[in-house]
């Protein structure tokens, strides 16, 4: 039976930490993908940082308002369609960035579409410091499976080589439990 390291990422930190728990292990890799005008913000934030920073009218406070919103009105973009069988997998690994005090929007769709049950999970999210409800929200979300193991990562970008060690290590560790 294989493993699956399903995601989120906007700033590509939990993607860094994902695809390090995932090769560490040979599982699969699964990122939630946003279209319409969620992706749309999402990629030219992601793909042209510098332009936007110095673009005039950049408001790195309006970003976060921004996401913020999409969180607290409970926001389900649509996703890029994906192929997820959870009986494929004996392990589900789930890492979100911390939005607004919860998980990130897509999985809010995530959860609609798929229908996990009966399974081992862990969980991990990176953020800021300030790590709100974002696991147990993500615990009530999934309901009726067995979570594992957790772990959190603080302000990822400043730190991100010695946590890409800990998320290889980490993933190992839960294949022994
Ligand atoms: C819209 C938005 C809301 C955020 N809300 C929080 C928060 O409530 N608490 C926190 O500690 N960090 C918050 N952050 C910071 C991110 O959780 C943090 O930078 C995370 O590591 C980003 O992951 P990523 O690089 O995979 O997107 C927020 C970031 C964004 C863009």
């Amino acid at each position: 039976m294989k493993s699956i390291v399903i995601y989120f990422s906007f700033d590509e930190s939990t993607r860094t930490l994902a695809e390090a728990m995932a090769s560490s292990i040979g599982a699969d890799l699964l990122r939630l993908v946003p279209t319409g005008e969620f992706a749309r913000t999402y990629y030219h934030h992601a793909e042209n940082p510098e332009q936007i920073e110095s673009a005039p009218g950049y408001n790195p406070e309006r970003e976060h308002v921004w996401g913020s919103e999409s969180v607290a009105m409970n926001n389900k973009p649509e996703l890029e369609p994906f192929n997820f069988d959870p009986d494929l997998y004996e392990m589900i690994i789930i890492g979100t960035p911390v939005w607004a005090l919860t998980y990130a929007p897509p999985f809010n769709t995530f959860f609609e579409k798929t229908n996990i049950k009966g399974k081992r999970i862990a969980l991990f999210c990176t953020h800021q410091g300030i790590i709100g409800a974002a696991l147990e929200n993500l615990k009530k979300a999934l309901k009726g499976n067995e979570i594992v193991q957790e772990i959190d990562f603080e302000s990822p970008a400043s730190r991100m080589d010695e946590y890409v060690e800990t998320s290889r290590e980490w993933a190992r560790e839960l294949l022994d439990l």
